[in-house]
C-alpha cells in the first residue's frame, strides 16, 4: 500500500472532523469472514457491570478505531479481545466474543497462546531493560526458537520502520532510544512472534506529533498484513488511519450506575460525515467529550 493522499490534517472551521481528513486513500476493505466477532458483550469489575452489550465486528487486514469519551470503556472491550483482562482481579465478561469463529473464552483455549496470536502495544513505551535486539528476539526466545534469530530481529525491526535507524547499535539499550522509536521497538517486539492481530491501546498519546505521524504510517503499512484495532482519545488521528469505527460512550442507568456501550460502527467516513446517532454527532462536533 502506498500514502496517496496527505490532505489536512485538522478538523473543519465547526471542529468537526470531515472525510477530507483522512489521510490514507484507499477502499475500506471488507469485513469477509470477520476475525472477531463480539455480540452481546458486557465486562464486570466486580460487582460493576462496566461496559454492557457490545456487538462489532473487526475485519481482517484492516484498522479499526474505537473511540469516545474518558471511561466509556475502549480499553476494556480493547482487552477482551486477547483476553488481557484475565489479568485484573475482578474482571469478567459476559457474551460472546469469537475469533475466526471459535470462542475466545472457550475452556480449551490457551490465554498465552491468544496473546501470541493476538499482540498488544500500549499508551506507553514500554521497553524491557534490555538491548535493542534482546527486545525483539525475547518473544521468539521463549517459544523456543533457538535459530534464524537475527534474521526475525532485522525482518521486525523493518517492518516496524526503524531498521534503518538502530541497525548500527542493536547493542545499545533500548531506553537510548527516543520515546517515538522505543514504541516502534514495542510494535517490533509484537511483530517478532508473528501475530495475526495487533491490538493499540492508545499508542500515540505520550508521543510528539511527528512521532504520531511515524507510527500512523507504520499502522497503515502494517495494516496490508496484520488486521489491527486501535483505541485513540484523538478523533483526527481514527479519522486519518482507520477503515472503520466504533463510538463509545458512557451512560448512567436507572440505579445510578455509571457503564459504556457502543453507539455506533460504521465505515469511517460514515462516522465522520453522516453518522446515524445524535450522540455520535456530538462528540464528533466537539459539542461533548
Ligand atoms: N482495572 C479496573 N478495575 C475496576 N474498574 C475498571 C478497571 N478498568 C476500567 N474500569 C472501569 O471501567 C469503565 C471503562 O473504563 P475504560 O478504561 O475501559 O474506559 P476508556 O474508554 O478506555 O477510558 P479512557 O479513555 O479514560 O482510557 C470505567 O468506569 C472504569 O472506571
Amino acid at each position: 500500500m502506498s500514502v496517496s493522499n496527505t490532505a489536512s490534517l485538522s478538523g473543519t472551521e465547526t471542529g468537526r472532523v470531515v472525510p477530507d481528513t483522512i489521510r490514507y486513500n484507499r477502499e475500506v476493505p471488507g469485513l469477509g469472514d470477520p476475525v472477531f466477532d463480539v455480540s452481546g458483550l458486557s465486562v464486570y469489575y466486580g460487582d460493576n457491570k462496566a461496559v454492557r452489550d457490545v456487538d462489532l465486528k473487526v475485519g481482517p487486514r484492516q484498522i479499526t478505531a474505537m473511540i469516545g469519551p474518558s471511561g466509556c470503556g475502549k480499553s476494556t472491550v480493547l482487552r477482551t479481545l486477547n483476553r488481557m483482562n484475565d489479568l485484573i482481579p475482578g474482571a469478567r465478561v459476559e457474551g460472546e466474543v469469537t475469533y475466526h469463529g471459535e470462542d475466545l473464552y472457550g475452556p480449551e483455549v490457551d490465554p498465552i497462546e491468544v496473546r501470541r496470536r493476538i499482540g498488544m502495544v500500549f499508551q506507553k513505551p514500554n521497553p524491557f531493560p534490555k538491548s535493542i535486539y534482546d527486545n525483539v528476539a525475547f518473544g521468539p526466545r521463549i517459544m523456543g526458537v533457538r535459530n534464524g534469530l537475527d534474521e526475525i530481529v532485522e525482518e521486525s525491526l523493518t517492518k516496524a520502520a526503524l531498521w534503518d535507524e538502530v541497525k548500527d547499535k542493536l547493542k545499545a539499550s533500548a531506553f537510548a532510544l527516543s520515546g517515538g522509536q522505543q514504541q516502534r521497538l514495542c510494535i517490533a517486539r509484537a511483530i517478532a512472534v508473528n501475530p495475526e492481530v495487533i491490538l493499540m491501546d492508545e499508542p500515540c498519546s505520550a508521543l510528539d506529533p511527528i512521532a504520531t505521524l511515524k507510527i500512523e504510517d507504520l499502522m497503515y503499512e502494517l495494516a496490508s498484513e496484520y488486521t489491527i484495532v486501535i483505541v485513540t482519545h484523538n478523533m483526527q488521528q481514527a479519522a486519518r488511519v482507520s477503515d472503520r469505527t466504533a463510538f463509545f460512550t458512557a451512560g448512567v442507568d436507572d440505579g445510578g450506575d455509571r457503564y459504556g456501550s457502543l453507539v455506533e460502527f460504521d465505515e469511517t467516513a460514515t462516522i465522520f460525515s453522516k453518522p446515524s446517532d445524535q450522540r455520535t454527532e456530538d462528540y464528533i462536533s466537539g459539542r461533548f467529550g
